[in-house]
């Protein structure tokens, strides 16, 4: 066996090793190598071992992330691989972002039903996304949610279970486990998803100068600027992704255009708009943020501050 020259930590759940497995796929035909010269090692996160609470409840930031940034600066992993919507807005700046895959589908597909309407009054959604479960009740105030964690697969087999009507998950993951047989993808226009939804991304130190090089060579320039720009409203707005928020930035023939949507909870009450402007200007991001903020009802402003100097 070649030594191996790149550790790639992940996590270590099915979705997590596809998509380690698709960086080492697009690393090794980038540079010319074989494959056993990328080593993917598993990391365990505080994500993975709590299955049974709210994430919000465990407290503490960085469930997903934590354990891989101290395995990048003990040098036990040269870079890790992270879903960008699990990633904490604001990171240590000794870490970098070096690079992301080409995005997924970004739509949220629902599982147990044909469409939002054909859920029967009352029906229970399983969910542990504040987003979700705020724009499930935004449309359909009759709706129970119910908290649904665990990996893509325990959360099918709950819902084979009968435990709840029906749940929702990123097309993403679905379609990267071979699941795109599951379920029926929701227009962005009905269920806009949540920012860095279908995006990959690769980590490394940020002066770990030669590693870096190694993996911005497999950059997709349009999902790193397009989800450079959720993250950065995200960041306006001193969200989080446990915030009922959504965004999507998309290229245009100009430049970039963004949607978000900021809701309450409950989904009673919520408020939407868009901005455009160049790709890489930050200030899409913070006008967006300040109109949202400036419109917002005071039960939808209440969860947020605006920071705009970040
Ligand atoms: N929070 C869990 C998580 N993080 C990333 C994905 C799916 C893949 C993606 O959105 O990139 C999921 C599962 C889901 O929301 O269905």
């Amino acid at each position: 066996m070649a030594t191996p020259i790149l550790r790639l930590g992940t996590r270590g759940s099915p979705l997590a090793l596809v998509q380690a497995r698709m960086v080492r796929a697009r690393l090794c035909a980038a540079h010319g190598w074989d494959e056993d010269a990328v080593e993917i090692v598993i990391i365990t996160t505080t994500g993975d071992r709590v299955q049974d609470r709210a994430l919000a409840e465990i407290g503490g930031k960085a469930l997903w992330t934590k354990e891989l940034d101290r395995a990048l600066d003990a040098g036990e992993i040269d870079c890790a691989v992270h879903s960008m919507k699990d990633v904490e807005t604001i990171r240590p700046v000794r870490l970098m972002i070096a690079a992301m895959l080409p995005r997924a589908d970004v739509r949220d597909r629902l599982i147990g039903a044909a469409s939002i309407a054909a859920l029967r009054q009352g029906a229970v959604i399983g969910t542990s996304s504040p987003r979700r479960a705020a724009q499930m009740r935004r449309l359909r105030p009759d709706l129970r949610i119910m908290l649904f964690r665990g990996n893509v697969d325990t959360r099918l087999a709950k819902l084979a279970a009968g435990e709840v009507d029906a749940t929702l998950l990123a097309s993403a993951g679905l379609d990267r486990l071979g699941r795109a047989d599951v379920g029926v993808a929701i227009p962005n226009e009905v269920m806009l998803p949540a920012p860095a939804q279908g995006a990959v991304g690769i980590e490394c130190l940020a002066d770990a100068t030669r590693i870096r090089d190694w993996i911005a060579a497999i950059d997709d320039l349009p999902t790193h600027a397009c989800v450079a720009m959720e993250r950065a409203m995200l960041a306006a707005l001193g969200a989080d992704c446990h915030s009922p928020v959504a965004a999507l930035a998309t290229i245009t023939a100009s430049g970039i255009a963004m949607r978000a949507e900021l809701l309450t909870e409950d989904g009673s009450e919520h408020v939407s708009g868009e901005a455009a402007g160049g790709i890489g200007d930050v200030g899409v991001a913070h006008d967006l943020a300040r109109d949202l903020i400036e419109r917002a009802p005071p039960a939808v402003r209440r969860l947020f501050t605006l920071s705009l100097d970040g």
